[in-house]
Formats: C-alpha cells, sequence, structure tokens
C-alpha cells in the first residue's frame, strides 16, 4: 500500500457561549457564538488519483456517501480542477460522535475543502473557500479560517479571539440531538440582546439552546447536573456535549476517571489555531 498524499485532523469544536439575537426570513438563525477547537477530532488521509472520481472509505453506516459532507465537500471543488482526471480517494478514521455540537461533520467538509485545494492545485484564497463550505453547513467556514472566533450572522461573519487554551472533559451523554429540530422548536429563546463589549469573559454568557435541549433530552440534564460538581459548565452548540475547562489535563483526567459507566467522555485542550491549518502548513513546507 503507497502512502497517502496528505493526512489531516479534523478537530472538534466549541461554542463557549452561544446567543440567539434573532432569526432571517428564511429560518435561520443569527447568532454570536465564541468557537475555539480541540486537540482531539477526526483524521483524514488523502491519496491523489487519476480517475476523475471521488471515493471515500470507510464510508458511516448511518450517511449514504451522497449526503456525507466530506463528498459534498470534494465534489464542490470538481468544477475548480485544473484536470478533469483528478480524483481523490479519502480514509476517514472518525472519532467524534455525531450530533453532538462538536461539528464533527462540518470540520471533515472543511478540512477536505483544505486539503483538495492544495492537491488538486486549486490555490482558492480562503474567503472563497468559506463561502463554498457555507453553502455546506454555517459551522464550516470557522473550520476552513481555522482562527478562534466571535462568530456572528448565521456563523459566518468571524471576529478573531484568544479565549485561554484551557484543558476541557467533554461528556457526552449518549443521545444524538438533531440541530434543525432545535432550531424549529417553539419554546427556544431568539431575542438575546447583541454583545455591546467584543472583550468577552465567556463564562460571562450562556447557551440559548440548552435549557430547551434539557427539557427535551433529560440525559442531557443528568449529566450537566452531575458536570456542575466539578465547576462551571456548559452545553456545546445544540448539544447533546457538554464541557468544563480545568486548569491542568490531570484535573480534567480525574473528572473524567469519576464519571458515570451511563455517559461516555474525553479530554482535550481549547486550541486557538485550528490544528488541521497548523498540519497543512507544515506539509506545504516539507
Ligand atoms: C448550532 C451550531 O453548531 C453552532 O455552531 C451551528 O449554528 C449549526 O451549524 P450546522 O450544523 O453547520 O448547521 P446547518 O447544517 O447549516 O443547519 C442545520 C439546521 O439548523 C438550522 N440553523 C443552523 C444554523 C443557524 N445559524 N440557524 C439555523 O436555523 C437550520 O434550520 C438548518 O436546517
Ligand atoms: N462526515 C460526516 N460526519 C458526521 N456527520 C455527517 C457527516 N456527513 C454528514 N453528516 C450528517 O451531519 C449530521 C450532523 O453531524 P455533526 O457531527 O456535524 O453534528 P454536530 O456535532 O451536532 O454538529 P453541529 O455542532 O455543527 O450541529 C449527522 O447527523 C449526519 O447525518
Amino acid at each position: 500500500m503507497s502512502q497517502p498524499d496528505l493526512i489531516l485532523p479534523a478537530p472538534a469544536k466549541l461554542n463557549l457561549f452561544l446567543h440567539i439575537t434573532g432569526q432571517r426570513d428564511d429560518g435561520y438563525h443569527l447568532l454570536e457564538t465564541l468557537f475555539q477547537f480541540l486537540s482531539v477530532g477526526d483524521t483524514l488521509a488523502f491519496s491523489r488519483t487519476n480517475t476523475g472520481d471521488i471515493q471515500l472509505t470507510p464510508g458511516l453506516p448511518q450517511v449514504a456517501d451522497e449526503d456525507n459532507l466530506i463528498v459534498k465537500a470534494a465534489r464542490a471543488l470538481l468544477p475548480y480542477r485544473l484536470h478533469t482526471q483528478a480524483g481523490i480517494k479519502i480514509e476517514l478514521t472518525k472519532r467524534l460522535p455525531m450530533g453532538g455540537g462538536l461539528g464533527g461533520g462540518s470540520s471533515d467538509a472543511a478540512t477536505t475543502l483544505l486539503a483538495l485545494n492544495a492537491l488538486w492545485d486549486i490555490h482558492l484564497p480562503l474567503e472563497k473557500l468559506a463561502a463554498i463550505g457555507l453553502e455546506l453547513g454555517a459551522d464550516v467556514p470557522i473550520f476552513v479560517h481555522g482562527f478562534a472566533a466571535l462568530a456572528r450572522g448565521v456563523g459566518e461573519q468571524l471576529t478573531p479571539m484568544h479565549p485561554e487554551e484551557s484543558w476541557y472533559f467533554i461528556v457526552h451523554p449518549n443521545v444524538e440531538v438533531s440541530t434543525a429540530q432545535i432550531f424549529t422548536h417553539p419554546n427556544l429563546p431568539r431575542n438575546t440582546a447583541p454583545l455591546k463589549d467584543p472583550q468577552i469573559n465567556w463564562a460571562d454568557h450562556h447557551n440559548d439552546c440548552e435549557n430547551l435541549v434539557k427539557s427535551l433530552h433529560p440525559q442531557v440534564a443528568l449529566a450537566h447536573n452531575w458536570l456542575l460538581e466539578y465547576g462551571a459548565s456548559r452545553m456545546t452548540g445544540t448539544g447533546a456535549c457538554l464541557f468544563a475547562p480545568f486548569t491542568s489535563k490531570e484535573a480534567a483526567q480525574h473528572a473524567l476517571n469519576n464519571m458515570p459507566a451511563s455517559f461516555t467522555g474525553f479530554i482535550a485542550q481549547g486550541l486557538n489555531t485550528s490544528p488541521a491549518h497548523l498540519a497543512l502548513n507544515a506539509a506545504l513546507v516539507n
């Protein structure tokens, strides 16, 4: 077996807070949310082919290949290839839970856009790549740009931020939450006042989806009650995962060791630069 041409991570993200400030006429919600990346994520290995097509191995059991955001991202770049026989084989190592609020699908899509932009000699600017990504999902642009940021609009207007790169304990209550279900629910709060001060201490804010998700999914409320014993903790995105910050890896590991068996969890470091960008830049230099 020959070595892949490029191996890149697709990191998870946390929404350190998530305010809903309104809703557009097309139903999409206006957000103010602070994104930070995590040191844990999926891994994608890319091998160029000259068959002109896109192969994904293994696929995801729950998602048809044509709906997989990796395949959709690769398809979106087909028209920009210099050579129509340029194809790609993508090997996916999936670690992030789906429907967990960790942005795994969006991150996989962004990593695919970044990789093929280089491997297919497309070299679009990141701004254009992010616009293509936004068509695939509201969370894709933050992963394409690769810096921790306050996101406004539907998540595409980014202001760089530098939250503390804490260690986090992330708890998955073992339920999958549908983002679309939460955003269409009548009881979702949609009128948090926009922030006046861009200097943000994220712990002072909140996640507008949290109470609704906990009322619909009691497992999330149970996990949160348990995690609150370890201090400030919060849900990411539309759930189901919850996170708590720690000052050291050891303290986060201690919380993980005490976790009830009905939940799953992991520890990871918060990162203000996406590891996908660091790995891509290192590969391009070598
Ligand atoms: C909740 C977040 O994860 C926060 O980072 C994102 O806003 C969701 O991003 P995503 O999963 O990439 O979302 P998309 O795949 O674009 O949209 C899923 C569904 O969520 C709703 N949606 C999403 C984002 C947004 N700003 N407003 C919405 O109302 C839409 O009804 C859409 O049908
Ligand atoms: N490569 C992929 N990885 C994960 N999910 C994918 C992928 N491609 C398509 N999907 C679909 O996208 C849905 C959302 O997956 P994802 O892992 O991004 O959820 P999430 O962590 O809740 O994301 P977000 O925080 O953006 O709402 C899945 O339930 C699945 O149907």
